[in-house]
């Protein structure tokens, strides 16, 4: 768990950082979101000593983060940044082994890490493991960065803006691999970003951020449906709420159950899956223009109908 306790950082005359209060509990996904300057980096650098806090309290699992090591802290934490910050010396596997090297793991165990590691984030090893950082594209070189900060096993991981610099597919692609990833780690991560859409889809809790204070923090859904204010909505995009929050709303949510005995689609009616999102659902209402969806489950199997009428009855 990490708390942060009323904490500031004053650069020069500049308080870039002014007196914000937010625990992430274990397992938690945080997302620090809001426009250029608003001190997002600077809270995440503050949480690893890379920048020393200059007010207030920061606890890691109850502890003042100056009672440990600076280094020793920064062991224990992973930290993966946008520029990747890999040695353009050192292979892919000699940079993802540099924290359990640093912790003076035996060389076996180290190895056997690395190719475990890589084969997790979909990095072939045979292929990848003794290539320089500059034989590699940005989706891969971003994967790598993501490897090393997973190295040790850390409980925390802190990134920062790690997929902003990728094509909306690789970016797409590198999301839901981190949600698969964390699905399985459950690690506490604190994640930056200022792509209001990338929050949406990774947090379990948005903390928005203007001019270095903290204005909101909530699930996504509680901030689509009652954002604190104007800022807020205007980050959330406006009047593009709905379809945003249909996004993050499976049709399984909204579907009448075939064994409801309720008008089924016809065999030829379009279908969408129960895991899909109603925005899919309405975009393909509108593609077929269709009143009526088929529900399929997994197995492609007709399960139930999703009617327009059920989307615009969707709770707000
Ligand atoms: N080392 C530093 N010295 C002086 N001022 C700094 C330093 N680091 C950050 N700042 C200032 O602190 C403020 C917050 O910066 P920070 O990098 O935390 O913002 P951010 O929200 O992460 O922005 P971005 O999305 O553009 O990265 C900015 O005004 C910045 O200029």
């Amino acid at each position: 768990m990490i708390e942060l306790l009323n904490v500031s950082k004053v650069f020069g005359e500049e308080r870039a950082v002014d007196g914000i209060s937010l625990t992430v509990a274990s397992g938690e996904l945080c997302v620090l979101v809001g426009t250029s300057g608003c001190g997002k980096s600077t809270t995440l650098r503050m949480i690893n000593r890379l920048i020393e806090h200059s007010g207030g309290q920061i606890l890691i699992d109850g502890h003042q983060i100056r009672s440990f090591n600076a280094q020793v802290l920064r062991r224990r934490i992973g930290y993966a940044i946008q520029s990747t910050g890999l040695f353009p010396h050192w292979t892919v596997a000699r940079n993802i082994g540099l924290v359990p090297r640093l912790l003076k793991w035996a060389p076996a165990r180290v190895e056997a890490r690395v190719t475990e590691l890589m084969e997790l984030l979909g990095l072939e090893p045979a292929l990848f493991a003794d290539r320089m950082p500059a034989q590699l594209s940005g989706g891969q070189a971003q994967r790598v960065g993501v490897a090393r900060a997973l190295a040790a096993d850390p409980d925390i991981l802190l990134m920062d803006e790690p997929f902003g610099a990728l094509d909306p597919i690789t970016r797409e692609t590198l999301q839901d691999e981190l949600l698969r990833l964390q699905s399985r780690l459950r690690k506490t991560i604190v994640f930056v970003t200022h792509d209001m859409d990338e929050a949406l889809k990774l947090a379990d809790r948005i903390v928005v951020m203007q001019r270095g204070r903290i204005v909101q923090q909530g699930s996504p859904q509680a901030l689509l449906r009652d954002p604190a204010d104007d800022f807020v909505e205007s980050l959330l995009g406006g009047p593009d709420r709905g379809l945003k929050q249909a996004a993050l709303t499976p049709v399984s949510a909204l579907m009448q159950a075939q064994d409801q005995d309720l008008p089924m689609g016809s065999a030829a009616s379009p279908s969408v899956r129960v895991d899909d999102s109603l925005r899919l659902a309405l975009s393909l209402m509108l593609w077929h223009r269709r009143e009526r969806l088929t529900v399929i489950d997994h197995t492609g199997r007709p399960i139930g109908t999703l009617s327009l009428h059920d989307l615009l009855g969707a709770p707000q």
